[in-house]
């Protein structure tokens, strides 16, 4: 897969009653490298329409897309991959449908870590570090230390994600992590541009 440092998911529910693909669009002018589509709410047939609308946005700019949990989606509008998580359809499964497509993994743990690197996964997603609002059937934050972890053993590329904030990624970056994930602190910005492109700072600034 191609390179990505800031990875945005979608999230209405923050949006001030803004409009999906205006949101989207303002956290790709601020440097964001993928898009993830994530509802947890809405019949198929809508996150059908949200996810071709995000495809259409994210072919225009280059910008990476993949679906959160629906694979049937994720083909149909001819998406970049999926992101799967410890409860969903397992790896192996998933692959055999998705093929070559983008499969990243939800990791809470080394061991899980250690499977997904195993199993093939493109990327894992790895926390989550602090507390999140943005999901309910999170775990505790596997804090700092679970980063520590992954940087010193796993070799594919993780993302760190959950409850990370402008007045908290220099102890995500400390940590060994290279790439970040949020949903709240972007589109929940007033300003989602200039947010992202602080962001992108501070992380090529460490790429340094
Ligand atoms: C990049 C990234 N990492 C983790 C998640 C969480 O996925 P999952 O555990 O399947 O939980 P839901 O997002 O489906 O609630 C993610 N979506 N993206
Ligand atoms: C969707 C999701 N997955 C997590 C995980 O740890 O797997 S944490 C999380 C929510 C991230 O949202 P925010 O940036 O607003 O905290
Ligand atoms: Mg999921």
């Amino acid at each position: 897969m191609k390179e990505f440092k800031l990875y945005a998911i979608t999230g209405e529910e923050f949006h001030q009653g803004r409009d999906l693909i205006e949101v989207m669009e303002q956290a790709i002018l601020g440097g964001v490298d993928i898009i993830q589509l994530r509802d947890k709410t809405s019949s198929k047939r809508e996150i059908l329409q949200k996810a071709k609308a995000l495809r259409e946005l994210t072919h225009k700019y280059g910008v990476t897309f993949i679906v959160n949990d629906h694979i049937d989606v994720s083909l149909a509008v001819d998406a970049d991959g999926i992101h799967i998580g410890q409860d969903d359809l397992p790896l192996a499964e998933a692959r055999k449908i998705v093929g070559d497509k983008i499969i990243g993994i939800s990791t809470h743990k080394i061991e899980e870590a250690r499977e997904a690197e195993a199993g093939g996964a493109d990327y894992i997603g790895v926390g989550p570090i602090f507390h999140t609002n943005s999901k309910v059937d999170v775990v505790d934050p596997v804090t700092t230390t679970y980063i520590n972890q992954v940087s010193n053993e796993i070799t594919i590329p993780f993302v760190a994600i959950g409850g990370i904030k402008l007045h908290n990624v220099d102890q995500v970056l400390e940590a060994g992590a290279t790439r970040i994930c949020m949903i709240s602190e972007i589109v929940g910005a007033e300003d989602i541009k200039g947010v992202c492109k602080t962001f992108t700072k501070i992380l090529s600034e460490k790429g340094e």
